[in-house]
């Protein structure tokens, strides 16, 4: 008979955070040296509002969208990060970017941020709901208020911000244009089962959506991100993100550039005809997990099979 598993792994919260660590993803500099395939004007006269603006793939997609024409406008809930990337677009870009400190949890905050965001622009075409994230731990010791601030965040605070861009988008007559990013759960997720469940909720929600809300030109679609190395990294601690690489058989980390390229298509008239999609990017991590049956390849046998 087996023994009972003792394995807890130790929890890390961010408070133990040791921000001498080696930096994580790419910094401004980096952001600022990133070249793009696309046109100088791609998204001339459109406005996007994205969440989670302040750092990571929010901030690098910001920044993106600018420098291809937008007009740009963020949310978050801490303004000190907010501000870095207003800073950065405009040293790079030279336009403003509207911040608005918004916590995506409170339903009237968001109802507010969308009104100020018309109000200023005159109007929205991609709203990118970016913000998330999530704490490891095994599922079974999820603490009570843990599993509700990850859903709270992941599920519903994209749902309010779905709901109210698409009341105005109804209610002006114009279309829209929606991009949610999730993660990587076809799989399951295991230590991170709570936000699993909310980015699973929030896929069949937008597949969902794009039938319901195709009368009124309102396009969504979902990007599922594998492992993107970014500043949201700081949640993790290095023994996990030592193995992060692994889980694809191109044994890499994506960057937040390669994520912002890809919202940047989805924001373009390129994309016009693709809508409830799922568009997952993971180095191949989805299909990995291979029994090898003619012998593993000298390439994998260093890290071994995931
Ligand atoms: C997987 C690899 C790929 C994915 C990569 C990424 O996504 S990278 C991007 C990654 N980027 C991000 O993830 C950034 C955004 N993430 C966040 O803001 C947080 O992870 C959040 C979603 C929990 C919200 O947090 P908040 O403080 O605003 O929320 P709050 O005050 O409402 O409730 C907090 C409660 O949650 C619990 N709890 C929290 N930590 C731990 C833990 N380590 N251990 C255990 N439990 C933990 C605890 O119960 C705590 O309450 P307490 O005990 O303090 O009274
Ligand atoms: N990096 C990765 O490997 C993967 C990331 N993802 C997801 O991609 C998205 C971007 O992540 P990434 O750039 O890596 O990480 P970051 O931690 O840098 O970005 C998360 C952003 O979300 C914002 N945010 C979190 N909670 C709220 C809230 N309640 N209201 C408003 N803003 C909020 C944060 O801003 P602030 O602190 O100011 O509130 C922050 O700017 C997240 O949803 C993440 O979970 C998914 C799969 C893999």
């Amino acid at each position: 008979m087996n023994a009972t598993p003792t394995h807890k792994p130790k929890i890390f919260r961010p408070e133990d955070v040791d921000y001498e660590r080696p930096k994580r993803g790419l910094d401004e500099d980096d952001l600022r040296k990133q070249p793009t395939i696309y046109r100088d004007d791609m998204l001339a006269g459109k406005t996007i509002l994205i969440t989670g603006g302040g750092s990571g793939m929010g901030k690098a997609t910001a920044l993106l969208a600018a420098r291809l024409g937008a007009q740009v406008a963020i949310c978050g809930r801490d303004e000190e990060k907010l501000q870095t990337t207003v800073k950065l677009v405009k040293e790079e870009v030279g336009s403003d970017v509207l911040s608005v400190g918004t916590n995506i949890r409170d339903a009237d905050a968001v109802e507010a941020l969308i009104g100020k965001v018309h109000d200023h622009f005159g109007g929205l075409d991609t709203l990118v709901n970016n913000a998330g994230g999530q704490f490891p731990q095994d599922a079974i010791d999820f603490s009570r208020k843990g599993w509700l601030a990850v859903i709270d965040t992941n599920l519903n605070g994209t749902w309010w911000m779905m709901q109210e861009a698409a009341k105005r988008w109804r209610e002006d007559g114009k279309p829209g244009n929606i991009v949610n990013i999730v993660a990587n759960v076809e799989r399951g997720m295991p230590q991170a089962a709570h936000t699993c469940a909310a980015r699973a909720g929030v896929i069949y929600l937008s597949k969902t959506l794009a039938t319901e809300w195709a009368q009124w030109n309102i396009r969504v679609n979902c990007i599922g991100p594998g492992v993107i190395e970014t500043e949201g990294f700081r949640m993790y601690p290095e023994e996990a993100l030592a193995r992060f690489h692994k889980a694809n058989p191109m044994k890499q980390r994506g960057n937040a550039w390669d994520v912002a390229e890809m919202i940047a298509y989805l924001a373009s008239p390129a994309a016009r005809f693709i809508n409830g999609d799922l568009i997952v990017m993971d180095g191949g991590q989805a299909q990995w997990g291979v029994v090898w049956p003619a012998g593993m390849p000298d390439y994998f046998s260093e890290d071994g099979a995931a």
